[in-house]
Order: C-alpha cells, then structure tokens, then sequence
C-alpha cells in the first residue's frame, strides 16, 4: 500500500506536487498519468527518498522510505534506466545489489529469467540497447521480490515485444497481490494495463477513480421512442440528466443502464437505444485542459461525441468511490 498525505514539493516559486493525499491499493495496477511537468517524477522520488517533501508524507505500507529497515525487500523501483555501471556485467551488478541488501544470490538469476536476460548475463552494461537496460533496471526492481512496485515511464525504448512482455509483467505482480504504481504518457498503454487511474496535472490531483468508472462517467445513451417526453419525465425523476436532440433523447448520469427496464414498468415504447462512451484521451483532455504547461503534441486528441457529460476540467479532484 502506498500512502500520500497532502504531499507537496516546492521549488522556488513552483509547486511540483500540491497538497496531494491519496492511497494506492495492493493488488491493482495503478496507472500515473499527467502532461509534462505534472509532477509525477516528483512524487514518485519523494516517495523513494530521493527528494523530500516540503510538507506531508509519502508512505509505503506506513513508513516513510527512510524509516524501511530492507527497502529493496519492500519496495523495488524504475526511475530511469541507468542501472549499473557502464563496463559491469548484468549479472555482477544485481549480484552487488543482492549482497549489499541481503538477498540470496539465486534471487539474481530469477530477476534475470524474469526479465529475459540470461542470454547476455555476463554480457557488459554499456554494450545493452535502451530495452535492455531498461530491463535491467526492472530485474534491480525485482530482486528483493518486494509488495511495491514504482515504475517511471517503464516501456520507454521498449519494442512492441519489450511493451506487451512489460504490461504481462504489471499485471502479472498485481494478480500477486503486489501494488504496482506505473506512471506514464501512453493513454492507450494505460487502457489496457491499469484497473485504476491517478491523473495530475500541475502538481494537482484531477482524478482517481478506477479506469472503468472514468470510462462510465462519460457514457451517454440515446434513446428513441414515440413517447419521448414521458420517456424523459420518468428518467430525470431517476436522477438521470436528459437533453431532448433532433428526434431522439440524450441521457446522462448514474443508472443509464436502467433505462429500458423504467421505460417496460412505465409501458413506454422504445425504437432505440444505444450508448456511446468518450475515449481514455478524450478524458485525458477535458481533465489536463487549462491545466497543462506544454500541451503534448504526441498526444492522440479526438473529438469528445457530442452530448458527453463534460467531466471537471477545473483543478479540482475527481475523486470517486471506487467500487471494486
Ligand atoms: N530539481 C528541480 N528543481 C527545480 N524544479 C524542478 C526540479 N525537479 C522538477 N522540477 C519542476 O517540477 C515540475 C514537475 O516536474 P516532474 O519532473 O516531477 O514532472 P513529470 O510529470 O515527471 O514530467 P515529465 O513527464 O516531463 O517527466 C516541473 O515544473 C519541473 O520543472
């Protein structure tokens, strides 16, 4: 478990990471998500000691970083894959991260298979691609079989083989009841990887909810029926927002999946009913805009469907229950 209680960094006038409280659960994928700049590097140092907060704490499973007797044991990280010295071999360096921890030595073998680097185990680390020490960096995250997992950006240089191996290997530690906190810039990675989102921007927390509820908060349904008007009284005293468009209606709202089981009890006829949904990106945009310092031009951008429910774009939070 990973715990953050009104973080905050601040670098002369600027607020990297603003008064962020929030827990990251065992078991989970969660994915970090921000534009340039939002702070998640940050965070995620602040969390491994690497930088100190200007107030509050970050905590995994209750202790500080500093306060963990075997940091390796519990927390295994990848900040940035500059693992090892440049004329060491993969397999010296884990075996001097291993002895100087107190982590048996087959451990660096099962770190090395894990990865997929036994082949080039005794191979010298300034000889590796980007994907492979990358790769490393992960079996150096992995060798002391920590609960918590921190990976920065983790499928940088990585081909699409590294980037599906890598999405297997998250969601394979989470299955293990391990927390694994991702953070990254592919939208489209995240969709398919994470069961919860945390997204920042500024320094600021916009979201963090599980993926599929911010999905559903942009679901809309359309509906079409020749009693349009009662259809819309008895979905509105539903809690349901309707818009009445050319001939069909637009809902939104908690309990759009009810909608043909009030309209059969109320004995109005329906013609249609389809549901639409934005996009990850879509969500991504309306949440980071007017909060985002460089906008991303590698950023897919569509257009949100006409009729969704726009989600906060303001800096505030979108905190929701999350209901797994
Ligand atoms: N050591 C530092 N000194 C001063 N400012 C810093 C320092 N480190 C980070 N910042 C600033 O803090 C803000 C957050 O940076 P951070 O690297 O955490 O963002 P990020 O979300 O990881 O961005 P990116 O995705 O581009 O890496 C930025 O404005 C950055 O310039």
């Amino acid at each position: 478990m990973i715990t953050f209680e009104s973080l905050t960094k601040v670098y002369g006038d600027r607020r990297a990471v603003d008064d962020i409280s929030l827990q990251i659960a065992p078991g989970k994928v969660t994915g970090f998500l921000g534009p340039n700049g939002a702070g998640k590097s940050t965070t995620m140092r602040m969390l491994l000691g690497l930088d100190r907060p200007t107030s509050g704490r970050a905590l995994i499973d209750g202790r500080t970083y500093q306060q963990l007797s075997h940091p390796l044991h519990t927390v295994g990280a990848l900040l940035e894959p500059r693992t090892g010295h440049p004329g060491q071999s993969a397999r010296s360096h884990l075996i001097g991260m291993a002895r100087s921890n107190g982590i048996p030595s087959r451990r660096v073998n099962e770190a090395l298979s894990m990865v997929g680097l036994e082949d080039v185990a005794h191979s010298r680390i300034g000889t590796f691609s980007l994907g492979m020490r990358q790769r490393l960096g992960i079996a150096s995250a992995l060798i002391g079989d920590p609960q918590v997992l921190v990976f920065d950006e983790p499928v940088n240089g990585l081909d699409p083989e590294g980037v599906s191996w890598i999405r297997h290997l998250m969601r394979d530690l989470a299955a293990q009841g391990r927390t694994v906190f991702v953070s990254s810039h592919l939208l489209s990675e995240m969709a398919d990887t994470a069961d919860h989102l945390v997204v920042i921007a500024r320094g600021r927390l916009l979201a963090d909810a599980p993926l599929r509820q911010l999905l559903d908060v942009t679901r809309t349904a359309q509906v079409r029926s020749p009693h349009a008007p009662r259809l819309a009284e008895v979905l509105e005293r539903a809690g349901m927002t309707v818009t009445t468009v050319a001939d069909h209606l637009q809902v939104s709202g908690d309990g759009i999946d009810t909608i043909g089981g009030l309209a059969h009890a109320s004995h109005l006829q329906i013609d249609e009913l389809s549901f639409t949904g934005a996009s990850l990106e879509d969500i991504y945009s309306q949440l980071t805009e007017g909060v985002t310092d460089y906008r991303a031009a590698s950023l897919p951008h569509t257009d949100t469907p006409a009729g969704t429910a726009p989600i906060s774009t303001a800096p505030t939070t979108t905190q929701m229950e999350d209901t797994r």
